[in-house]
């Protein structure tokens, strides 16, 4: 099972500012597909998606990516990690970003000029990130996530802050990500978003409600949609 896994969480406790956010939580990320990672504010999301990027300390549990330990440094560059908060510099293009980081993980400009391409950034990769827009930043953040051609994408909200269009775009963007092989894990608290998910991984308060497909979510709660297929499962509890 663990092999055929991108991500492998067995047993995960975590504590965080003296509370315990996870105390044995264990689930499975299959590779090559966009699994959604879902849950209400405070549930655990970022927690979780920090535990597989390896930069969240753990007080027990393992948690395997592509068959190593969290946080090995086999994993450099092979892991795309888009944390919540614009993690690129301000001063900087978006080019000369994307460069910096290409350089890092010792990619070449084709690697720039295909993530730009791939947000859709156009001109305003070419200006400084601190006179863009909170999308436009957002979708810099996403592109330094991609220039390492990962295999493995963890995003934290990336959708947040986006135009229902540019929200189609990178959804489309993802599966396309998917279908070449990709292994994507896209936390969202926005539930219309996980039609979009190959699979769906249900967090509320620290535990795993469901691992399910977004058909099986709709049929086994006979609900309309994913919101009130969420409610459902929570117990019609608003
Ligand atoms: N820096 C922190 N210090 C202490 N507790 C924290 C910290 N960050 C998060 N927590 C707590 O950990 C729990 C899980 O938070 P987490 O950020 O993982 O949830 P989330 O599902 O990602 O929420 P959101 O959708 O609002 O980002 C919450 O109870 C939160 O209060």
């Amino acid at each position: 099972m663990e092999r055929l896994s991108a991500v492998s969480v067995q047993n995960l406790a975590v504590r965080r500012g003296g509370r315990e956010v996870f105390s044995g939580l264990s689930l499975e990320v299959p590779r090559g597909q966009v699994v959604g990672l879902m849950g209400p504010s405070g549930s655990g999301k970022t927690t979780l998606l920090r535990s597989v990027a390896g930069t969240q300390i753990t007080s027990g549990g393992v948690v395997t990516v592509l068959g190593q330990p969290a946080g090995s440094a086999q994993l450099r560059g092979r892991i795309g990690y888009m944390t919540q908060a614009p993690s690129v510099y301000d001063d900087l293009t978006a080019a000369e970003n994307l460069a910096y980081f290409a350089r890092l993980l010792g990619r070449g400009r084709d690697a720039v000029e295909q993530a730009i391409r791939e947000v859709n950034l156009g001109p305003e990769a070419h200006r400084p990130v601190s006179g863009l827009s909170g999308g436009q930043r957002s979708r810099v953040s996403l592109a330094a996530a991609l220039v390492g051609n990962p295999d493995l994408l963890v995003l934290d909200e990336p959708t947040v802050g986006l135009d229902p269009l540019l929200r189609q775009e990178l959804w489309k963007l993802f599966a396309q990500l998917a279908e070449r092989g990709t292994s994507l894990l896209v936390s969202s608290h926005v539930m219309d978003e996980a039609s979009r998910c190959g699979r769906l991984l249900l967090l509320h308060k620290g535990r795993l409600l469901a691992d399910l497909t977004p058909m099986e979510l709709l049929e086994q709660t006979g609900a309309r949609d994913a919101d009130r297929a969420f409610l459902v499962l929570l117990g019609g509890e608003p």
